[in-house]
């Protein structure tokens, strides 16, 4: 390539793994001269072979790369989260020139992306962290992304972003999210709510299989049918086709030859994590985090159901009554994930806006549903609305699945039925609408043993009773 800036790349990618491959040939088709670089020369033959009717072009020399690039530089990393971002941004550093960009575009931690911030400052390079969310299929047609922090330098590729972002109608699925690491926070809360809609989803499947008996063709047309109607999702779509997915060496349900123990990068964690920090609650989501974790005890699970007796899990609850239960939960799922994210705005000075966020969550991502078009009319009245369950909207929806979902709640544990996600979402929900708790009683408690100190409903200050001594 000749040495003329005119004739140079764009924009380079590093990583040309799932994500990063995909969005570079999504760039390529629409327009942008772009290149890429990977540590390994297989990844490179790929892009060329995919990316022929653009002559697109690879690197696994760093030098080469970045010298292909127009000046100032731009840089989209799409390797593994964690350690690896910070070698690689140790390698890229004595190559940079001041006013370059790198955008990191992994699932990196937002408390990570603060530092690299930081640390890329003192050497005048722009850096900002950007989630993207679509998988495979959309990085290559079109993803949702939450680029957050240094806006001088999200200006400078605003364009790139908007043409290869999925559509809803001409909205394009990207928008500035805030300052900071907000994009990367963002993203993690996105990968928390499809922690709970999956955990939702995979107890229907028990449900369905072992409280009502469906076989697997059953069970992809109730998805089918649902996925119709008011639950149409991403999750749901992509589920009803695994239950009809042949193995190609048995022949049977590919779903019966996995293995049920759930494995997990972090994302969800984290979401939880922060949750505890920031004091506030998601438990849908902390339940289908932990329960990942509780399926890995494959062993001690195989002792104690020897143990404690096989239950008889039959239950009578109809298919409508379980889609209110489903609908009600992931409303309550997306409920929690709005409700940190008000928090962290707060907590973080993000400025966050909601009804951006939901916006772009409704096309191109993991967890989009239709049901997000309802969350963005209840931002978009509202965008300081502190709790989506505050939305008359939503308050209608809710009132219209409550019977079914009790019902089928309470069918499950009587009779044995693992519903971990359910059952904490309907208690979530009571326990979100109870205007005087029973927790004046810890209260009472505290002070009593640790002298803790109470408040009380009718004086203002600070009170401390001695309990020892009767009244
Ligand atoms: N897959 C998904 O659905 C989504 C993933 N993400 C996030 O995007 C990021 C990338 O994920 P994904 O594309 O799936 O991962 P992949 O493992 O498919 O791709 C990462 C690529 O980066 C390469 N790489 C690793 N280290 C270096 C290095 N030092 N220099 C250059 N290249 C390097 C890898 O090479 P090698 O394999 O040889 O190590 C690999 O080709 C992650 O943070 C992930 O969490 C975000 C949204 C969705
Ligand atoms: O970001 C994503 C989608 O939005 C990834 O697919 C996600 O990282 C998968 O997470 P896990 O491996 O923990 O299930």
């Amino acid at each position: 390539m000749a040495n003329n800036d005119s004739k140079k790349y764009k924009l380079g990618m590093i990583g040309l793994g799932t994500m990063g491959r995909n969005l570079l040939l999504n760039m390529a088709d629409k327009g942008f001269s772009v290149t890429g670089y990977d540590k390994d020369r297989k990844m490179i033959s790929k892009l060329e072979e995919e990316g022929k009717k653009h002559n697109l072009e690879g690197f696994d020399d760093i030098k080469s790369f970045i010298s292909s690039l127009q000046t100032p530089r731009t840089l989209i990393l799409l390797v593994p989260a964690g350690p690896i971002v910070d070698s690689v941004i140790a390698e890229l550093k004595p190559l940079l020139s001041k006013g370059d960009i790198i955008i990191d575009s992994g699932n990196s931690h937002f408390t990570d992306t603060n530092r690299r911030v930081d640390e890329l400052e003192k050497d005048g390079l722009h850096f900002f962290g950007m989630g993207i969310s679509g998988g495979e299929e959309g990085a290559r047609f079109g993803p949702s992304m939450m680029p957050g922090g240094d806006k001088q330098a999200y200006n400078v590729v605003k364009d790139v972003f908007d043409a290869v972002a999925a559509k809803v109608g001409t909205d394009p699925c990207v928008t500035y999210i805030g300052p900071g690491a907000s994009g990367h926070f963002v993203k993690m809360v996105h990968n928390g709510i499809e922690y709970a809609i999956m955990e939702l989803i995979a107890e229907v499947y028990g449900i369905l299989k072992n409280g009502l008996g469906y076989s697997n063709d059953d069970i992809y047309k109730v998805f089918k049918k649902w996925n119709e109607g008011r639950l149409q999702s991403f999750l749901l779509e992509i589920t009803a086709e695994i239950f009809v997915f042949k193995d190609a060496e048995t022949q049977n349900d590919l779903l019966d030859q996995i293995k049920d123990e759930a494995r997990s990068k972090g994302t969800g964690k984290w979401t939880s994590e922060v949750s505890m920090e920031l004091q506030l609650p998601v438990p849908t989501i902390n339940e289908a985090v932990s329960n990942r974790d509780l399926s890995k005890f494959k062993k001690l699970r195989v002792s104690l159901e020897e143990a404690f007796g096989k239950k008889d899990t039959k239950i009578a609850v109809t298919v409508e009554e379980l889609e209110d239960a489903f609908y009600f939960s992931m409303i309550s799922a997306y409920a929690q994930g709005m409700h940190l994210l008000v928090q962290a705005s707060k907590e973080y000075q993000y400025d966050l806006q909601l009804q951006e966020i939901a916006k772009i969550w409704r096309g191109g991502c993991i967890i989009r549903a239709k049901f997000l078009e309802d969350i963005y009319q209840a931002y978009d009245k509202n965008n300081v609305l502190e709790h989506l369950f505050g939305d008359a909207g939503i308050q209608n929806i809710i009132k219209g699945t409550l019977a079914g979902t009790r019902k089928t709640i309470s069918a499950c544990i009587n009779s044995g039925l693992g519903i971990p996600a359910f059952a904490s979402t309907l208690t979530y929900f009571d326990t979100i609408t109870t205007a005087r708790m029973p927790s004046n009683l810890i209260q009472a408690q505290r002070d009593f043993f640790g002298a803790h100190t109470f408040e009380r409903i009718d004086k203002d200050g600070v009170f401390h009773a001695d309990w020892n001594k009767l009244s």
